[in-house]
This record gives C-alpha cells, structure tokens and sequence, in this order.
C-alpha cells in the first residue's frame, strides 16, 4: 500500500483545561475527498492546524507525506493547499493581485505562475472580476477569492476548513463542483463541515467527530451500516388511539414508534418489508392515513445513534 498522505495517532491538544483532541487517530490515502464532520468545537480547525503544525501538541504523532510535520517543514508545506473558514486576502489588491501573490509565494517563475494564475481564476469563476478589490465582491465571490489564492500553486493536499459556511446556493454548488474537478486532477482533499449533505455529496470517506475524539470512520454507506436505523417511514395520520400505536410499536423490525401533530415516525431497522407490513396493518385496523414518505438513514442518524445528540445541520 502506497504511504498515507495523512496519518495521525493518539493525538492529544489541550488548550489549559480543555481537551480540544482526546487520543484523535486519522488515516486519509491518497485520492482521496476526505470529510472531517462534526458539529461546533468538536475539534475540526484544531485537527487542521496540528496537521500543518500551526499548533503544538501535548501528545501523538502527526505524519504527512510519510514524514513527521514540523513548522520547519517547507518543502511539505509547499505540496499542500489551505482555504481557512475566514477570508484571508488583501484589501488593497485586485483579484488577479491576491492570487498572484499567495502563487508566487510557492511558484518563483513568471511564466508558470502567470498561467497558474489565471487558470485558477477561470476555475474559481472570477474571470469578470480580475480587477476588482475585494470590498466590491458579494460573499460567495469573495470565498471564491480565497479558494483561489489558496490552490493557485497545484498543491498535491488541499484542506478545507467550512469553506461553504454563509455562502450562497450558487457559489456553495461552484465551490463543491470545483472541489470534485481538484480531485479528479490528482489532489487529496481533507473537507471540515458540519454541512452532513455536502460531506454526502461529495466525500469518498468521512470521519465524524464529536469531544475531540474520531467516533465513526468509513464511507457514507458504511456509516449508515453500522446504525440500527434502516429506514425511517413517516405519514399524516389524523387521529391514533395509544393502542394502536403499542401494536405497531410490536411489528417486526419497528424500534421506535412517535406521533405528534398528525405525523406518524416509525423507525425500522434493516428489513425488506418494511412499509408494506406497516401499510397493511394500518389498512387492516382501518386507520385512515396521508402522504407517506420513506427516508434512508442520513449522516444525523448515524451522529444521534452514536452520540444521543443531532448533528444541527445549520
Ligand atoms: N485558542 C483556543 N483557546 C482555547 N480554546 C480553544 C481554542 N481554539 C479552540 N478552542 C476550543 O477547543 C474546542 C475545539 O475547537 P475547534 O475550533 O477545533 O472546533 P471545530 O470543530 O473546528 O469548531 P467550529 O466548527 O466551530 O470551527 C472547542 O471547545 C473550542 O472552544
């Protein structure tokens, strides 16, 4: 197996009392789009910046590229790409200006770094606004900007801390389409949301964190086969005596029964027969019901089953 890009044990940060990373282990391959998801301060940034040594540590080890990380390690810090949750370029410089600058601090040609420049452009979208100062770009425009001036030198590793937060639809859908074109060109991709279905959408393996710690760890659909929860059929029932509920509550597969508002969620574990075994008894005992959905697990039911809590996909 070729070295991992990524690979860190028993990782411990403290900040004074509080244990930010709590015996953290992560191993990302190569090619890979990696999603870090959980939910505020479950120690994604801090995980991010112990990995680019930005951070010391108390305990653990961090390897990139195979090698041990330390602030001093220029020629790895080079290979790799990092788009920060908050905007970080210069006001007094154009677009074309903020890219060219953050590229030339990797790529010392000019010509190479002029056709870097402007390939990252075309590829954030920004190809209108070349000459524009930051202060006349909308938001999304903006993060956009930052993406750009983050990859712009073709790093082999890019991380991703929140770049979609407050970002709207249009950009966010250009950002993740730009991520999936990164990746396809060769680039590992380390992604940090608490977005669970952007983390769906675009993430070949995800870690969900909570306390610091690394809880579950495989591909979405690994994710959801370690869950009790297969499916989840909800319906508009407009009245359900206690009994009734009781007796559904007893059919094969069902594990949790709730009713509130005319609404009827009923969770059921793997099974194949599911809906049509509640549809039938509903039919049977005559209970008149509405529209029925029937959902698959998503990542919020693996984080509640793990965690007792909801991810708050906000
Ligand atoms: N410089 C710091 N000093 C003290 N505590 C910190 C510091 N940075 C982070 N923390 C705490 O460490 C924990 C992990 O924070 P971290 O920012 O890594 O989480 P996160 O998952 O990235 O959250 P968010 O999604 O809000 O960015 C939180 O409890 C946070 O309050």
């Amino acid at each position: 197996m070729s070295t991992p890009v990524i690979k860190i044990e028993n990782l411990v940060k403290r900040y004074n009392e509080l244990v930010a990373l709590d015996h953290f282990n992560l191993e990302i391959e190569q090619g890979e789009i990696f999603g870090l998801l959980g939910p505020n301060g479950s120690g994604k940034t801090t995980t991010i910046n112990c990995i680019l040594a930005l951070l010391s540590f108390d305990k653990g080890t961090v390897e990139v590229f195979g090698e041990t990380m330390a602030p001093n390690k220029y020629k790895i810090k080079r290979e790799i790409g990092i788009v920060f949750q908050n905007v970080a370029v210069f006001n007094e410089l154009t677009v074309y200006e903020n890219i060219d600058y953050f590229c030339g601090l990797y790529i010392m040609d000019k010509n190479t770094r002029k056709q870097y420049v402007e390939e990252a452009i075309e590829f954030a979208g920004l190809t209108e606004f070349k000459k524009f100062y930051p202060k006349k770009l909308s938001g999304g425009l903006l993060r956009r900007l930052n993406i750009a001036c983050g990859i712009a030198h073709k790093p082999k590793l890019i991380i991703m801390d929140e770049p979609t937060v407050a970002v709207d639809p249009q950009s966010r859908n250009k950002i993740l389409e730009g991520i999936l074109e990164l990746n396809k060109k060769g680039a590992t991709i380390i992604y940090t949301s608490h977005y669970m279905e952007e983390v769906e959408q675009i993430c070949t393996r995800i870690a969900i964190m909570d306390k610091g710690r690394n809880l579950a760890i495989g591909t979405k659909e690994e994710l959801k086969m370690m869950i009790k929860t297969g499916e989840t059929i909800s319906m508009e029932v407009l009245e359900l005596e206690n009994k009734y509920m009781e007796e559904i509550r007893k059919l094969n597969h069902v594990y949790q029964v709730d009713y509130a508002d005319n609404k009827l969620n009923i969770k059921c574990s793997k099974g194949k027969h599911n809906l049509i075994r509640i549809l039938d008894y509903l039919q049977q005992n005559q209970i008149a019901f509405g529209r029925v959905y029937s959902e698959l697990p998503t990542l919020n039911d693996v984080f509640l089953e793990i965690t007792g809590k909801e991810l708050r996909d906000k």
